[in-house]
C-alpha cells in the first residue's frame, strides 16, 4: 500500500483511498478494485490536515525522514533539532529512559528535557510527528531560503559580518539575521579584525549596524556548550580572555564609531556600542535591554563605570541589575543615545547625516576623539579586566547555567 493509503470496507467492497501532494493541494483518489475508472476530488492541504494526522506513518516513511534530515541545506536551528531528536528517541525506545544529564552538561541536559517532555507518547505517533515534521520542514526551509536571500553569506572574508567601505565610512553589519545577530565566537574575532582594519583605512568613520530584525541578541548563549577538554572552568577563562580583548578593540578604537540602531539590542553588543561610540542613532522602534542579571551574569563592556556616569546611579541600577528595558525615546532622555529618528525615515536621515560627518577632516575628527577619551582609556581598560574576572566567575555559577539552559530549552525568552 502507498504511503498515505488507508482502505475502507463498504460491505463487500474494499475502497483504496490515497492521499497524494499536488501543488499545495492533497489529492484523494478513491480506487475501486473491480472498477478500471478512479475518482479523484482535490482539496486543499489544510482541509485534509486532521484526516492525515490521524494516518499512521510507516518505517520505510520514517527512514526515509530520517535520510531527508541529513540533505536539508540550512540548519533548522537548535529548537527543531532537538523536536527532532526527541520524536526519533521517542519513536524508536520510547519513552525517556536514560538519567537526567548535570546541570554543567548543558547539551545532553537539554536534549534530555525534550525527550522526557514527550510523556509516554506512543511510539508510533511520535514516528509520525517525526515524518510530518520533516515534511513542514523541507517546504518551509525551500520558501525561507527564498524569501531571505543573501542573508548570512560570506561577504568580503567574513563569515557573520558584511563590511563596505565608500564616501569615506566604513559599516560593519553584523550578519547572522536568522540568529537576531548573537555574537557567536566567530563573530568576536571577525568584530575585532574589523575594527582594527577600519582603523587604519582612508575611511573617516566607522559605522556599527546590524542586519535584519534586530541589531543584536547579545553573547551567542550556545557559545557556554562547547565545553573543551579543560572543562567549564577552561571554557569560562577562555571566554574571559576573549571579551577581554573584545571590548578592549572598542576602548583602544581610534576613529569615530557610531552605532546605528532601527531595532532591538539586547544584552552585550549595546554596553560597549554604547559607552565608546561618539554617537549612537536609533529609530523609535529601538529597545536597549541588559538582562545581566536575568542570566546569572554581571555588567561587562565597562557598562558598570560609563551607564551610571552617563544616567545617573539609579537609573543605571535599574537597566544593568534589574535588567530594566528601555525605548529608544527614554535612552536617549537618560543619554545613552544620541537622536531618534522615525523608523519610516530612520535611514535616509541617519545617513544624510553620516555622509556629511565623513567629509569633515578626518585627523581633526581622530585628534578629538582622543583628547575627549583618552583621560578615561587607563580606567576603561581596568574596568574591562575586573568586569570579566567577576564574569568567569559567575560563568561557572548555577545561577548562570540554568538560564543558559533555560534558554536553551526553550523555557525562557527574554
Ligand atoms: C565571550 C563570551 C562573552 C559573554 C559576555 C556576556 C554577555 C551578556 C549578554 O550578551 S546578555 C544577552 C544574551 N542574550 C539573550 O539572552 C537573548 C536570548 N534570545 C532571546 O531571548 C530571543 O531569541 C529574542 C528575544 C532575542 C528574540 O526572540 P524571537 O522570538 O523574536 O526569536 P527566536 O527566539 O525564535 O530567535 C531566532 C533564532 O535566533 C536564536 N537566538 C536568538 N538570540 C540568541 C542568543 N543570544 N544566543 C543563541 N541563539 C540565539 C534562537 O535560538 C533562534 O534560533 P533557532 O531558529 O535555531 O531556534
Amino acid at each position: 500500500m502507498d504511503k498515505h493509503s488507508i482502505l475502507v470496507c463498504m460491505g463487500w467492497e474494499q475502497l483504496e483511498i490515497r492521499l497524494q501532494k499536488c501543488e499545495g493541494w492533497e489529492q484523494i483518489e478513491i480506487s475501486l478494485p473491480n472498477c478500471s475508472s478512479l475518482q479523484v476530488i482535490s482539496f486543499p492541504v489544510v482541509q485534509l490536515h486532521l484526516n492525515r494526522t490521524a494516518m499512521r506513518a510507516s518505517q520505510k516513511d520514517f527512514e526515509n525522514a530520517m535520510n531527508q534530515v541529513k540533505l536539508l541545506k540550512k540548519d533548522p536551528g537548535n529548537e527543531v533539532k532537538l523536536k527532532l531528536y526527541s520524536l526519533y528517541k521517542q519513536a524508536t525506545e520510547g519513552p525517556c529512559n536514560m538519567p537526567k544529564p548535570g546541570v554543567f552538561d548543558l547539551i545532553n541536559k537539554a536534549k534530555w528535557d525534550a525527550w522526557n517532555a514527550l510523556g509516554s507518547l506512543p511510539k508510533e505517533t511520535a514516528r509520525q510527528n517525526y515524518v510530518d515534521l520533516v515534511s513542514s520542514l523541507s517546504s518551509s526551509l525551500e520558501s525561507s531560503s527564498q524569501v531571505e536571500p543573501g542573508t548570512d553569506r560570506k561577504s568580503t572574508g567574513y563569515e557573520t559580518l558584511m563590511v563596505t567601505s565608500e564616501d569615506g565610512i566604513t559599516k560593519i553589519m553584523l550578519n547572522r539575521p536568522t540568529k537576531k545577530n548573537a555574537l557567536n565566537v566567530e563573530m568576536y574575532h571577525e568584530i575585532m579584525h574589523a575594527l582594527k582594519a577600519a582603523s587604519k583605512d582612508d575611511s573617516a568613520i566607522t559605522v556599527l549596524t546590524g542586519n535584519g530584525d534586530y541589531y543584536s541578541s547579545g553573547n551567542d548563549l550556545t557559545n557556554f556548550t562547547d565545553i573543551p577538554p579543560g572543562g567549564v572552568e577552561e571554557k569560562a577563562k577562555n571566554g574571559a580572555v576573549l571579551l577581554r580583548e573584545f571590548v578592549g578593540c572598542f576602548i583602544d578604537f581610534p576613529k569615530p564609531l557610531i552605532a546605528s540602531g532601527q531595532c532591538p539590542a539586547l544584552g552585550h553588543l549595546p554596553s560597549p556600542s554604547l559607552g565608546y561610540s561618539i554617537a549612537v542613532y536609533a529609530s523609535d522602534r529601538a529597545t536597549f535591554h541588559t538582562p545581566f542579571s536575568h542570566l546569572g551574569q554581571s555588567p561587562e563592556g565597562c557598562s558598570s563605570y560609563t551607564f551610571p556616569k552617563i544616567m545617573s546611579p539609579a537609573k543605571a541600577t535599574e537597566m544593568l541589575v534589574f535588567g530594566k528595558k528601555l525605548t529608544a525615546g527614554e535612552a536617549c532622555a537618560q543619554g545613552l543615545v544620541t537622536e531618534v529618528f522615525p523608523d519610516s525615515t530612520f535611514q535616509k536621515e541617519v545617513w544624510t547625516r553620516l555622509k556629511a560627518f565623513a567629509k569633515l577632516p578626518p585627523n581633526a575628527m581622530r585628534i578629538s576623539k582622543e583628547i575627549i577619551r583618552n583621560r578615561e582609556k587607563e580606567k576603561l581598560h581596568a574596568v574591562n579586566a575586573e568586569e570579566c574576572s567577576v564574569l568567569q566567575g559567575r560563568w561557572l555559577s548555577d545561577e548562570c547555567m540554568n538560564a543558559v539552559v533555560n534558554f536553551l530549552s526553550r523555557k525562557s525568552k527574554l
